[in-house]
């Protein structure tokens, strides 16, 4: 049977209402797609805690408060994905690519120019209907 990956994927703003995207490297799942950091739950691990851990293993911020926004069961030819979509409310630190990888701020109008994996649209079209660009 196809595996099922549940990942936590964080969406951070700035205080320019700018999100913070990173680019996936070239030999992963989905590879020199961009993203919105985030990673798979650990079987011992709540899903806030795998975004806590998830998000300060890949870009070194402390995520303090988060809201669940959506999430988003994907079927990839090669593995099928759950995302678990939040909205962060409160960080800390300054976000580095602690794996290598390319991060960017990004405005919600600009996302559409940048390509994503085929389960992210439905994200890209919820942020910018809920802060109605
Ligand atoms: N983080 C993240 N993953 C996404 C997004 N959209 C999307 O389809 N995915 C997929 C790609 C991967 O198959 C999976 C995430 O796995 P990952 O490679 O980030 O997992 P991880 O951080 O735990 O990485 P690793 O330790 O296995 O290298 O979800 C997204 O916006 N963010
Ligand atoms: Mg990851």
């Amino acid at each position: 049977m196809k595996q099922r990956l549940q990942v936590a994927v964080a969406i951070i703003f700035n205080a320019e209402q700018q999100v913070l995207i990173a680019r996936r490297h070239a030999h992963q799942h989905q590879g020199d797609r961009w993203e919105f950091p985030g990673g798979k739950r650990e079987a011992n691990e709540t899903r806030f805690q795998a975004l806590q851990r998830e998000i300060e293993e890949e870009v070194g911020l402390l995520v303090h408060q988060a809201e669940p926004m959506m999430q988003i069961v994907h079927d990839y030819a090669e593995l099928e994905v759950e995302l678990d979509v939040w909205i962060v409310s409160e960080f800390s630190g300054e976000a580095i690519g602690k794996e290598g990888q390319a991060l960017e701020w990004c405005a919600l109008a600009d996302l559409d120019n940048k390509e994503f994996p085929a389960a992210n649209i439905e994200i890209i079209e919820r942020l910018t209907s809920l802060y109605a660009i």
